[in-house]
């Protein structure tokens, strides 16, 4: 298979991670840091991705990462800095074998400082770079809702390899999404699954516990006979999409069931396994640029699980012009027997709006 030791470390790395974040859900009460209150920042985003970023670069040393933080933060701050590398210390896999496939824990503070911040690449369309979300969805981390740890490769501008850890998802990929799973989400029995794709290979999931390497079930969207028959789902946030045009969009379709309100890319992840159906990313601000860490697995992880994913004019998200999406405006995906449909409709309400 291709990409194959690329999605193995990309999936260990990314369970490795999750735990983490998991333990500071529990432990420090869901994180004591935030920069703004809209672009909230914990310090399990900060653990999170020093452990990826050490992972990726012990298996791929040539390799680039864009990732969402920087260490700034930690080294203007010791007692944070202190809080983050007890973290990181405590945070090892059961498997030893699996640990060593990732280059065992981080020797000492300053490696893990300098790991956070080798993911200040600036992206571009050539080469091998990696897209990192260490938690996503930070605002549903906090209330308790979903939550998703995000990585990617990205081959020459193309998003190739994509893992998500979702510790608040169903195990299962059968169970559908109900207006549930975004609000009463808290780290329970049967929940955690790992997502994972390569292009040209299908979508995967499997239990985020033990056994990230086990092969994992197929996964592939719902087959939508009827559109009006299908759940779409939104972010919580209607700042970071537009619930009202979501709403008419919805509605244009003739589609009646409530949205699905979740945060983080484990829309993507839902859809992906038939969970759910379509994602709506209708842009509110007319600056705001879409972040590539916010779409990169999710992309791949959707399109190998047969759907289409575009902007809402339904241009190519292009991931090779640096840090954001800025050719780009919102996000729509969707099975791809239904797509046109779907981005036919998501124009007249975004052209009626101009
Ligand atoms: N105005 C905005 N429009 C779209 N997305 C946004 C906006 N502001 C922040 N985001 C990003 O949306 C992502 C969460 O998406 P979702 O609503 O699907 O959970 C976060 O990574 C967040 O970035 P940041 O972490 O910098 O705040
Ligand atoms: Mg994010």
């Amino acid at each position: 298979m291709a990409y194959e030791k690329e999605l193995d470390i990309a999936l260990l790395a990314v369970q490795r991670a999750t735990l983490l974040t998991k333990s500071v859900y529990t432990s420090h009460s869901k994180g004591t840091l935030s920069k703004s209150d809209s672009s909230p920042v914990t310090i399990g985003d900060f653990g999170a991705q020093a452990l990826i970023i050490s992972s990726i670069l012990h298996a791929f040393p040539n390799d680039e990462v864009v990732g969402e933080e920087d260490a700034d933060d930690l080294r203007a701050n010791p007692s944070l800095k202190e809080l983050v590398w007890e973290l990181v210390q405590a945070a090892k896999l059961d498997d030893s074998a699996a640990e060593d496939k990732i280059g065992g824990p981080i020797k000492s503070a300053e490696d893990m400082l300098e790991a956070i911040d080798a993911g200040r690449s600036d992206g571009g369309r050539k080469g091998r770079i990696w897209a990192l979300d260490p938690i996503d969805g930070t605002k549903g981390f906090l209330r308790g809702g979903q939550y998703a740890v995000c990585l990617a490769l990205m081959v020459d501008g193309v998003p190739t390899v994509g893992v998500i850890g979702c510790p608040n998802l169903p195990v299962d990929d059968k169970t559908l999404l109900d207006a549930s799973v975004g609000i009463d989400a808290d780290d329970k029995e049967g929940k955690g699954v790992l997502f994972g794709a390569v292009k040209g290979e299908g979508s995967t999931s499997r239990p985020l516990g033990p056994g990230a390497l086990l092969d994992g079930n197929k996964i592939s969207m719902k087959p939508l006979e009827d559109i009006s028959q299908a759940t779409f789902c939104e972010s919580v946030e209607a700042g970071h999409s537009s619930h009202g045009d979501n709403a008419a969009i919805a509605s244009k379709l003739g589609i009646t069931k409530p949205s699905v309100r979740m945060d983080s890319q484990a829309k993507y992840g839902s859809i992906a396994r038939g969970a759910g159906d379509l994602y709506l990313r209708l842009p509110v601000s007319k600056t705001y640029e879409e972040k590539i860490w916010d779409h990169a697995a999710g992309v791949v992880i959707v399109e190998e699980a047969g759907g289409e994913v575009t902007d809402a004019w339904g241009k190519p998200l292009d991931f090779g012009i640096g840090r954001t999406l800025k050719e780009n405006k919102g996000v729509v995906a969707a099975p791809k027997a239904v797509f046109s449909q779907v981005i036919k409709v998501v124009k007249e309400v975004l052209g009626a709006k101009q």
